[in-house]
């Protein structure tokens, strides 16, 4: 089966600086959620950029259920399947929970179809239909973040694109972010994660890749990245947890590009 969203070989960068990706290549498969993590300014939000056709990669293919879109606009890569989650709160504050819902699904000819999406998101994510006609002003901050993954959703993208959902969320709210990324990729879409939230996001990730110098320079199952221990003091914020006397941290058998 076809990856959702494949980028291969990628240059990218801005204007005519050094490029901020250099040769970068990921993969999310189908039911999966892939988390990149990295150092700040080692190119994470790029990478979502060009997934997401903000930005035109300088080389390199990108290819969404297998067919080549390289070099296809933000609105052409929504309509392949590709819905990006900005960075930071994007909720219109003055309008309904509903109206901002809505707006994802402003593509969307067949009214039969509008219906059956919304009535998707909003059993999907309960808050949404729970503060349907409040003004999404007035939600706490992971509420709006659960509005902004139901707007995304109504166009019933292959994969979802997800900046730092839990930037600015205190931990429970962080927590109640990170089940319904789950509940998302259960309910069928595939999600590239982007986290500052090096450590929790793994827990919730099924693969990680660690970005450095504009590539990724690991990858493997996101339970053995958080185990292992020099991944950790470099890259996620100090030492996994001891392991115990009967077990503990397995020896990780991540892959280095090239090895
Ligand atoms: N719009 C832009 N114009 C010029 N340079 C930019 C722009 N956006 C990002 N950059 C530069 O690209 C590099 C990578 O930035 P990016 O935001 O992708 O990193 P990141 O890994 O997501 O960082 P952080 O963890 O701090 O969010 C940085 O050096 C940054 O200054």
């Amino acid at each position: 089966m076809a990856s959702e969203i494949e980028l291969v070989d990628i240059q990218a960068g801005y204007g005519r600086a050094a490029p901020v990706l250099r040769g970068l290549s990921v993969s999310v498969e189908p039911g999966t959620i892939v988390c990149l993590v990295g150092p700040n300014g080692a190119g994470k939000s790029t990478v979502l950029k060009v997934a997401s056709g903000l930005l035109k990669p300088r080389s390199g293919r990108i290819l969404v259920g297998g067919v080549d879109v390289t070099g296809q606009g933000p609105q052409q890569m929504l309509a392949a399947g590709v819905a990006h989650v900005l960075q930071g709160h994007s909720v219109f504050r003055e309008m309904t929970v509903a109206e901002n819902v809505l707006l994802g699904g402003y593509t969307i000819r067949d009214k039969a179809v509008v219906a059956e999406r919304t009535a998707f998101v909003r059993d999907l994510f309960p808050v949404v239909a729970d503060r349907w006609r409040t003004l999404a002003g007035l939600l706490s901050g992971g509420q709006q973040k659960q509005v902004e993954f139901a707007r995304s959703l109504m166009v019933d993208p292959k994969v979802v694109l997800l900046d730092e959902p839990s930037m600015g969320l205190d931990p429970k709210a962080t927590s109640t972010v990170f089940e319904q990324v789950v509940r998302m990729r259960d309910a069928g879409t595939a999600v590239l994660l982007v986290e500052q939230n090096a450590r929790r996001a793994l827990q919730t990730a099924d693969l990680g890749c660690v970005l450095d110098l504009g590539r990724v320079h690991i990858s493997g199952p996101a339970a053995q990245l958080l185990a292992d221990p020099q991944l950790g003091e470099l890259y996620l914020g100090g030492r996994p947890a001891e392991p115990t006397a009967t077990g503990g941290a397995a020896a990780p058998d991540v892959a280095t590009p090239g090895g």
